[in-house]
């Protein structure tokens, strides 16, 4: 790395969308961000918009066959602003990698090794992990030289103590398996977190806080003093709360249930819990903005969706409670949580005993800051803080190849 190489890329690969970021780190400014989504698809669609002489939204349609076409495309779109990925700015390129298992507590400079680990941890994030590292492989075919830095959605999480990490199930047989709870969303759970506590005027280690991470999947988390203590997302990202298509929780017996009786494939049942279930098995719709459309001109299908939604949600606001004995503040974050005030409202209400209050006018506001929406008298603090885990991993790469 030169010393004017300032630049970082971050790439967040989903399992149908890359959602990307070019930062200079001297600032945190960010130069280009974008989003190809539907890959795969007849339908993919790229949106790019340059930062760097007052933007200008640019996007392509049509189909994009897979995650290294995405890449070229964004790559594409990149030079075209003259922030091409052969720039000796770029100092590091940060890629989100869902499952790192036990072993990745840090961001992590990528090696063969840890590919290779990387790899082996797929059959736990099946949606995830590939594409996670179809994204790292293109992008080193591009870049040879450069660091590519991993920063691992389990990594926040690790901190959690066995109590709440490991399943009640036989100690040999999970062991032998590496299951326990790993949970996810963890650099969203560590960002918002903290920005919650600067948003309270406080140190991150003197609060507790509840995160509701709700976009297309959805965790919540109960952090102790800026160190996660318990997460709804387990051995996979499919537990806990309710999702765009995933189920959460169920009683595990379901799928014995399903292979017996209805004759399903594990891999049927896979799919079938973690695609079309959730919002989408419910009611049809996995986006909370048609759902509530939908709500609106009285469809019963689509309410009941949501009352199975919030009903979900105040359940692990309630044990994560308990779990804290004492919290702070209930923040929303993420596609749901910063822009759906319904469920904001829907989701604390009823809960003023415990302290917990959302004021109707401010959780009514459309904005990008973080802010309270609970009124001044209340005990615990309800905010919205729009998170950031792009620049949460550019910050975290640059930090690791600067070190
Ligand atoms: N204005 C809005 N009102 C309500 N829900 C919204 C709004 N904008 C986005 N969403 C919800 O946010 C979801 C996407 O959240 P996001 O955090 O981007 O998810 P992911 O990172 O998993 O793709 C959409 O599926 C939709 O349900
Ligand atoms: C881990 C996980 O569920 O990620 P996403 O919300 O991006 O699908
Ligand atoms: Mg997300």
């Amino acid at each position: 790395m030169t010393a004017s190489a300032t630049r970082v890329l971050v790439l967040n690969s989903g399992s149908s969308s890359v959602k990307y970021q070019l930062l200079d780190m001297r600032d945190s400014a960010r130069l280009a961000v974008g989003l190809v989504e539907r890959i795969g698809e007849e339908t993919s669609r790229l949106v790019h918009t340059p930062l760097t002489d007052g933007g200008g939204k640019r996007e392509r349609t049509g189909p994009i066959a897979d995650h290294e076409a995405a890449l070229k495309a964004v790559a594409e779109e990149l030079a075209h602003d003259g922030l091409g990925l052969d720039s000796p700015e770029l100092a590091a390129i940060g890629h989100r990698v869902v499952h790192g298992g036990l072993r990745f507590s840090a961001p992590t400079v990528i090696t063969d090794e840890v590919m290779a680990e990387i790899e082996r941890l797929v059959p736990v994030a099946p949606l995830h992990n590939p594409a996670n590292i179809t994204g790292i492989r293109t992008a080193q075919a591009m870049r040879p030289d450069l660091p590519q830095v991993a920063v691992f959605d389990t990594a926040f999480h690790t901190t959690m103590p066995e109590s709440a990490a490991r399943y009640a199930i036989d100690v040999e047989t999970a062991d032998a398996h590496r299951i326990r709870r790993y949970g996810f969303h963890g650099t969203s759970h560590a960002f918002v977190s903290r920005e919650t506590a600067k948003l309270l005027g406080k140190d991150p280690s003197e609060v507790n806080v509840i995160v509701l991470h709700l976009g297309n999947g959805a965790s919540a988390s109960a952090v102790r003093g800026g160190k996660c203590v318990d997460t709804s997302m387990g051995l996979t990202p499919l537990e806990g709360l309710v999702m765009g298509t995933r189920s959460g929780d169920v009683d595990p017996a379901v799928t014995f249930h399903l292979e017996r009786v209805a004759g399903m494939s594990t891999d049927e049942i896979d799919v079938l819990l973690n695609k079309k279930s959730g919002l989408v098995g419910l009611c049809g719709d996995n986006d909370m903005r048609e759902i509530r459309r939908r709500i609106d001109e009285g469809d019963q299908r689509a309410l009941l969706a949501f009352e199975i939604y919030i009903h979900r949600l105040k359940k692990y606001i309630g044990a994560y409670y308990a779990v804290l004995g004492r919290v702070d503040a209930v923040v929303f974050t993420a596609g749901v949580g910063e822009n759906a005030a319904p469920v904001r409202a829907a989701a604390v209400e009823g809960l003023e005993e415990l302290g917990l209050v959302v004021d109707a006018d401010l959780n009514a506001v459309r904005s990008d800051a973080a802010r309270l929406i609970s009124p001044g008298y209340a005990r615990v603090a309800v905010a919205v803080v729009p998170t950031d885990e792009e620049l949460e991993i550019a910050r975290q790469t640059y930090a690791l190849v600067n070190a």
